[in-house]
């Protein structure tokens, strides 16, 4: 069953090329391009601080450190070791929110990751086992 629960979300951006490997070599994105991309981090628990905060959004600044250093204005084949498409970006991301933020106990992180207006791919942390 699933619990009533907050959510809050931060937006990071960055720009980047890439190229995706593994499709027909007449399809255009196995071809060199870039794209201003969108990070969304979501965090979901059911328990909020005596403040009434999930977290202080402050905690996430060391993600937009993070992507300034590790993605942004860098050829993301060249800096990450799996084909960059949106999904594994965030599946990547939301492994390093979990290296470089407290998460609180409970709080599950879902990231998005969106490289036009249009598209966005989300990676969610699966519920802990009852
Ligand atoms: N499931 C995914 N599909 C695609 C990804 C991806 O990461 N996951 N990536 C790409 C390309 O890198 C690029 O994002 C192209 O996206 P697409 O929406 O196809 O391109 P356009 O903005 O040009 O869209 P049109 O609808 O063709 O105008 C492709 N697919
Ligand atoms: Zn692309």
């Amino acid at each position: 069953m699933t619990m009533p629960a907050f959510e809050i979300s931060k937006t990071f951006e960055f720009s980047a090329s890439h190229r995706l490997s593994g499709l027909p070599a007449d399809h255009k994105c196995a071809r060199l391009h870039g794209h201003n991309y969108t990070v969304r981090v979501q965090l979901r628990g059911e328990t909020l601080d005596p403040v009434g905060f999930l977290l202080d959004y402050g905690e996430l600044s060391p993600v937009r450190d993070w992507i300034d250093a590790a993605l942004d204005h860098q050829h993301l084949n060249a800096c990450l070791d799996f084909n960059p498409t949106a999904e594994l970006l965030a599946q990547h991301l939301a492994g390093t929110v979990r290296q470089l933020v407290p998460i609180p106990d409970g709080v599950r992180v879902a990231v998005g990751v969106s490289e036009t207006p249009r598209t966005w791919a989300f990676y969610r942390e699966a519920e802990a086992a009852q």
